[in-house]
């Protein structure tokens, strides 16, 4: 695989007194959509929170664009250019959706241009854009979470569960705005458990399972064998 955004070699990850991330190996093609897929507490959102360095790596390499992350404190690796959005959403509910939205923007003034998109990509921000976040329903909150990750440009995006619990119709939204993001050159991590989008986004599939990857390939093979379903995952995805 040519030039990768993000590296991953042998990164280890312990929480508390337990050992999470026992060795986690993977690559993240620039510009493709890599979906991180495993059972529940295999060590999926460990791993996102360790290449923010919310979680610190013990030992290993985080190597994005080149340049090692593990030496970046966390705030840095943001305006490095990576958009993470966490699975608790971090809204701040006292905040209005545009100062939640401008608290994204790192490096300056929200761009009139992207906020026109994200507004078209998500329409019920607009509609609440004057209004406290904590008054959102969960769907508009995940939206929100995902737009003011994306309420700057950046290179590289970790999205932990964008879907979960979310309603079809806002389900679609947001695949609609990964893949215009995705069109745009940008390259995704994302975590995901609803079958029909990491089948229909993901271009390459990287599995764990106890702390490791256990396997890595297309997104198209993974999706098509239910055998290597069941042995990767426990369940064939449709089961999720
Ligand atoms: N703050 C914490 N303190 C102690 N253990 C933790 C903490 N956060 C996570 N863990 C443990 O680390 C392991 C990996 O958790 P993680 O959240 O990374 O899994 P996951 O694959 O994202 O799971 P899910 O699909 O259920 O979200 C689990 O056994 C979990 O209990």
């Amino acid at each position: 695989m040519s030039d990768p955004i993000l590296t991953l070699k042998a990164v280890h990850t312990d929480i508390a007194q337990y050992h999470i991330l026992q060795g986690v190996d993977f690559e993240v093609p620039r510009g493709e959509v890599t979906m991180l897929l495993g059972r529940n507490g295999v060590g999926k959102t460990t791993t996102l929170k360790t290449i923010m360095g919310q979680w610190t790596a013990k030992s290993g390499e985080i190597l994005y664009d080149g340049q090692d992350l593990k030496r970046l404190p966390v705030s840095a690796r943001a305006r490095a250019g990576i958009g993470f959005v966490p699975e608790d959403m971090g809204i701040f509910s006292d905040l209005t959706v545009e100062e939640n939205m401008v608290l994204g923007a790192t490096s300056g003034p929200l761009d009139p241009q992207r906020k026109e998109w994200l507004l078209a990509a998500f329409p019920a921000l607009g509609t609440f854009w004057n209004s406290e976040a904590g008054n959102l329903s969960g769907g508009q909150k995940q939206m929100l979470s995902i737009a003011r990750a994306m309420a700057e440009d950046r290179e590289l995006y970790l999205i932990d569960e964008p879907t979960k619990g979310l309603a079809p119709a806002i389900i679609a939204t947001m695949a609609n705005a990964l893949r215009e993001l995705k069109a745009q050159g940008r390259s995704i991590l994302l975590v995901e458990q609803n079958f029909l989008v990491a089948k229909a986004l993901g271009d390459s599939a990287v599995v764990m399972d106890d702390g490791r990857v256990i396997w890595t390939g297309a997104m198209a093979e993974l999706a098509s064998n239910k055998d290597l379903q069941e042995n990767l995952m426990g369940l064939s995805m449709e089961a999720h």
